[in-house]
C-alpha cells in the first residue's frame, strides 16, 4: 500500500536525478569559453558531490579541500553548481571587484518554504538611533548584575531590544515579551535552514510539493514547523506600528517613517501599487530585525566567552577604561575612540569565532572566467570566512585570542586585515547593519567591562567549569 502511495515520488526522484546528470555532462563540454571547470573532489556517477557535502562544522572540510585543491573549488552539486573560496584575495576579487554580477542571492527552497521570502532588501539605520545603543547596553549592566546566571538571556534582551526599538520603536517588557519569542523561534528556522548541503530539497526543488509524512522529506517537515512563527514575526510588530499611528501616537522609528512615505505618495498610487509597498516595507523592517539579532547576539556571547578564557586581556582593558573613563561614570560614545584596546577586542570578537563561519552565499548572474577557469552562471558562491579569519599569515596562532595583533604604536595599526572586512560579507550584498553592529558591541564591551569581571562559573561539585571554544553548525555559528 505505501509502495503504491510513494512510487510516484520515487520516478519523480530518479527522473529527476538522470535529466540533472545529463545537464551537467552537457555542460562540462559545452561551456562557451571551452575552459575547465576549477578542480575540486571528485563527483560519484550520477549524484555529484552530494555525498561529500559537511553538514557538521562545515568549515573545516572547506578548509582541507581548499588546502588541497586551491583557493577555488568547484563542488558539483544539483542544480547548484557550487564554488568554493578560501582566501580573502579570491573572495575580494570575485565578489569585491565583479560585484555587478557577483551579487545575486539565491532564495534557499528551505527559506521560502518558511515564509522567509521576504528576506531581500534592506535600508540603512541611521545615527539618530545610537543613543537607544548606549541605554539598551546600560540596561543590560542592570539586569545581568542583579541575576548574572542568565546571562545568556540577557544578551539576548539587550539586542533585540535595540533592534526592536530602532526598527519598531517599541519598548520589550521582558525576557517573555512575544518579541523575544518570536525573533528566537524564526532566527533558529533561518540559521537550521541554511546549511548547504543538509536538505535534499535544495538541489532536487520539487521535493517540496512532497508530503511532509515521505520518510527523507524532513527539510518540508522543518519549514511546515517553522512558517507560521515566520509568519507571526514578520507581521505582528509591523502592525502593531500601523495600529499606533491610526490612533494618532508619536512613533519613531524606520517602521514609521516608511509608512509615512507610502502614506505621502498614497495619493499617486493605485490600491494595488499600495498594498505592494507596504509589504516592502514590512519584509524590509522583518529582515532588520531577523538579521540583526542572532548575529549581534551571537558576537555578544563570543565576547564573554573570550573573557573568560583569556583574563589578562580583561586586565588590560579594565586599565584602560581606567585611565580614559575613571571610576565615577559608564562609558560614552565618545570615549571610543580613545579606547583603542576595546576596539582591538571588538575586531578579535568578530575573527576568532566568526559569527557566520561560511558567510551568506550569493549567486553568481552571468558566466565568468577566474584564473584560467570558467565559473557557470548560477553558480552558489561559498566564501569560507571561518578560514579566511584563521589563516597564519595574516593572523599567527590564529585560535589565540589576542587584541594586541591589531595595535601598532598605540594605534589601530591599519597593515593587519580589519576581520570586518570578512565577517560581515562583501560587495553589493555585504551587510548594511555593520556600523550599527559595530557600535553596539564596542559601547557593549566598554560597558561590561567597567563594571565587571568575567569568568567561568562553578559546576555542581564546586568546580570551575572548565571552557573551550565551540560552536553550532548553521548560518549563524
Ligand atoms: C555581528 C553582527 C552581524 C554580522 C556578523 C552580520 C553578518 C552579515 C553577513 C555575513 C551578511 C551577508 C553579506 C553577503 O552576502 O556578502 C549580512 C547581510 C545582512 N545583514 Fe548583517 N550582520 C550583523 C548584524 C546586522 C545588523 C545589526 C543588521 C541590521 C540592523 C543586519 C542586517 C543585514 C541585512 C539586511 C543583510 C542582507 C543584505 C542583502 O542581502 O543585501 N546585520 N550580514
Amino acid at each position: 500500500m505505501l509502495v503504491d502511495m510513494l512510487w510516484p515520488y520515487d520516478c519523480a526522484l530518479v527522473a529527476a536525478i538522470v535529466v540533472w546528470h545529463l545537464i551537467r555532462r552537457m555542460s562540462k563540454t559545452s561551456g562557451l569559453s571551452g575552459l575547465p571547470l576549477p578542480p575540486g573532489p571528485n563527483p560519484r556517477f550520477l549524484v555529484g558531490n552530494v555525498f561529500d557535502m559537511p553538514t557538521v562544522k562545515p568549515w573545516l572540510t572547506y578548509r582541507e579541500w581548499t588546502n588541497t585543491y586551491g583557493d577555488v573549488v568547484f563542488l558539483d552539486l544539483p542544480a547548484q553548481p557550487t564554488i568554493l573560496v578560501g582566501s580573502a584575495k579570491v573572495a575580494l576579487e570575485l565578489l569585491e571587484k565583479r560585484s555587478e554580477i557577483y551579487s545575486d542571492r539565491r532564495m534557499p527552497v528551505m527559506l521560502d518554504m518558511m515564509s522567509w521570502g521576504f528576506n531581500f532588501a534592506f535600508m540603512g539605520i541611521i545615527h539618530e538611533y545610537q543613543d537607544i545603543q548606549v541605554h539598551e547596553a546600560r540596561a543590560f549592566l542592570q539586569r545581568l548584575l542583579t541575576t548574572p546566571e542568565h546571562r545568556r538571556e540577557h544578551i539576548r534582551h539587550m539586542i533585540i531590544a535595540m533592534i526592536v526599538r530602532i526598527v519598531y520603536g517599541m519598548k520589550i517588557s521582558g525576557l517573555d515579551d512575544e518579541y523575544i519569542r518570536l525573533a528566537h523561534e524564526g532566527v533558529e528556522g533561518l540559521v537550521r535552514a541554511v546549511v548547504p548541503g543538509a536538505y535534499w530539497v535544495e538541489y532536487l526543488p520539487f521535493l517540496r510539493h512532497i508530503p511532509s509524512w515521505v520518510p527523507g522529506t524532513s527539510g518540508r517537515k522543518l519549514a511546515e514547523a517553522y512558517s507560521p512563527i515566520v509568519e507571526r514575526m514578520r507581521d505582528i510588530p509591523f502592525e502593531n506600528v500601523q495600529a499606533a499611528m491610526v490612533k494618532g501616537e508619536e512613533v519613531h522609528c524606520v517602521t514609521a517613517t516608511m509608512i509615512r512615505e507610502i502614506q505621502e505618495q498614497s495619493t499617486k498610487l493605485d490600491a494595488q501599487d499600495l498594498q505592494e509597498k507596504t509589504e516592502i516595507a514590512k519584509n524590509v523592517t522583518a529582515l532588520a530585525y531577523s538579521a540583526a539579532a542572532d548575529t549581534t547576539t551571537c558576537a555578544a556571547e563570543v565576547f564573554m566567552l573570550a573573557m573568560a578564557m583569556y583574563p589578562e586581556v580583561q586586565r588590560k582593558a579594565q586599565a584602560e577604561l581606567d585611565k580614559h573613563v575613571g571610576p565615577n561614570r559608564l562609558p560614552e560614545l565618545s570615549d571610543l575612540d580613545a579606547l583603542v584596546y576595546i576596539r582591538a577586542i571588538a575586531l578579535e570578537t568578530m575573527r576568532w569565532l566568526p559569527v557566520n563561519p561560511f558567510s551568506v552565499p550569493h549567486t553568481l548572474m552571468a558566466e565568468d572566467e577566474y584564473n584560467g577557469y570558467r565559473v557557470p552562471k548560477g553558480s552558489t558562491i561559498l566564501v569560507n570566512a571561518w578560514s579566511i579569519l584563521h589563516n597564519e599569515e595574516d593572523y599567527p596562532d590564529p585560535d589565540v585570542f589576542k587584541p594586541e595583533r591589531y595595535i601598532k604604536d598605540g594605534k589601530i595599526n591599519s597593515n593587519v586585515r580589519d576581520p570586518t572586512t570578512i565577517a560581515f560579507g562583501f560587495g553589493r550584498r555585504i551587510c548594511p547593519g555593520r556600523f550599527l553592529s559595530n557600535v553596539s558591541l564596542t559601547i557593549y564591551i566598554a560597558s561590561t567591562l567597567h563594571v565587571f569581571n568575567i569568568s567561568a562559573g562553578y559546576d555542581k561539585a564546586g568546580n570551575r567549569v572548565k571552557l573551550s571554544m565551540d560552536v553550532h553548525t548553521g548560518l549563524v555559528a
